[in-house]
């Protein structure tokens, strides 16, 4: 995350950290959301096949053992079936991982609330993005949870020729394009909006910045909108 701060240990109780096996070690590869016990949502491009994975619950700073931690291994994982991993601008990037256990409800592991089907936030609605990426283009990751405050650019503002052009899916929704944005490693994370009912929705999932600098002005973070896949989730985690 570009130009966040710190965000308070385990105020995002349903953010997680993905991590890969290197062959030593589990080192964190993506943040992800949890939506069931058993359950994490999280990107399609985040997903290498034949590696073992596991998710971290609870976790705030990545370099130690933080009590309330759940670490627990995924033993299966479902990308969406119109993922292309060359065409990200293409959209889908989707990805379901069911654990191996059930994660503990605690005041630190919580579920986060899906949107409705189809919900499309306005323009310029206040949302935040969290993670455990590069505080800046090519620059270091930290060992704590980031977080900032990333307004929503409408899909028509996202869309125009200066901006993401074609890229910008209806499936997505654009957000940030000042100096606040995502960078390497906050992908597959969520990103929040609080509903009028108070509770904070995740609305999207961390997809792509762009190419030359993650937080280039008229490029905002673009997410996998979560509104757009309800049934798919649905149907993954119905196992239909
Ligand atoms: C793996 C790609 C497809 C998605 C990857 N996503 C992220 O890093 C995320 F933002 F989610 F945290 C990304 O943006 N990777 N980059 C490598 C940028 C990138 O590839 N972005 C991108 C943007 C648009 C498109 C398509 C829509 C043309 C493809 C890739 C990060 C980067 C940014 C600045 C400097 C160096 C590295």
């Amino acid at each position: 995350v570009v130009n966040g701060v710190e965000a308070r240990p385990n105020s995002w109780p349903w953010q997680i950290s993905l991590q890969m096996y290197t062959g030593s070690y589990y080192g964190h590869v993506c943040g992800g959301t949890l939506i069931g016990t058993n359950w994490v949502m999280t990107a399609a491009h985040c997903i290498f096949g034949g590696r073992y994975y596991r998710i971290v619950a609870g976790e705030h700073d990545l370099s130690k053992i933080d009590a309330g931690e759940q670490a627990i291994s995924v033993n299966g994982y479902f990308i969406h079936p119109s993922w292309n991993g060359n065409c990200v601008g293409c959209g889908y990037d989707i990805a379901l991982l069911r654990l191996s256990s059930h994660v503990s409800l605690t005041d630190k592991v919580q579920l986060g609330c899906m949107p409705s089907p189809n919900t499309i936030l306005p323009n310029n609605y206040s949302c935040y993005i969290t993670g455990w990426g590069m505080l800046y283009t090519n620059g270091p990751t930290p060992n704590t949870l980031q977080q900032a405050l990333l307004p929503v650019v409408a899909q028509d503002v996202c869309s125009r020729y200066d901006y993401w052009g074609q890229y910008a899916k209806n499936t997505m929704v654009c957000a940030g394009g000042g100096r606040t944005s995502g960078c390497q490693g906050d992908s597959g994370g969520p990103l929040h909006c609080r509903g009028s009912d108070g509770r904070w929705y995740v609305h999207g999932i961390t997809s792509f910045v762009s190419g030359s600098a993650c937080n280039e002005a008229k490029k905002p973070t673009v997410f996998t909108r979560v509104s757009a896949y309800s049934s798919w989730i649905q149907n993954v985690r119905e196992h239909k």
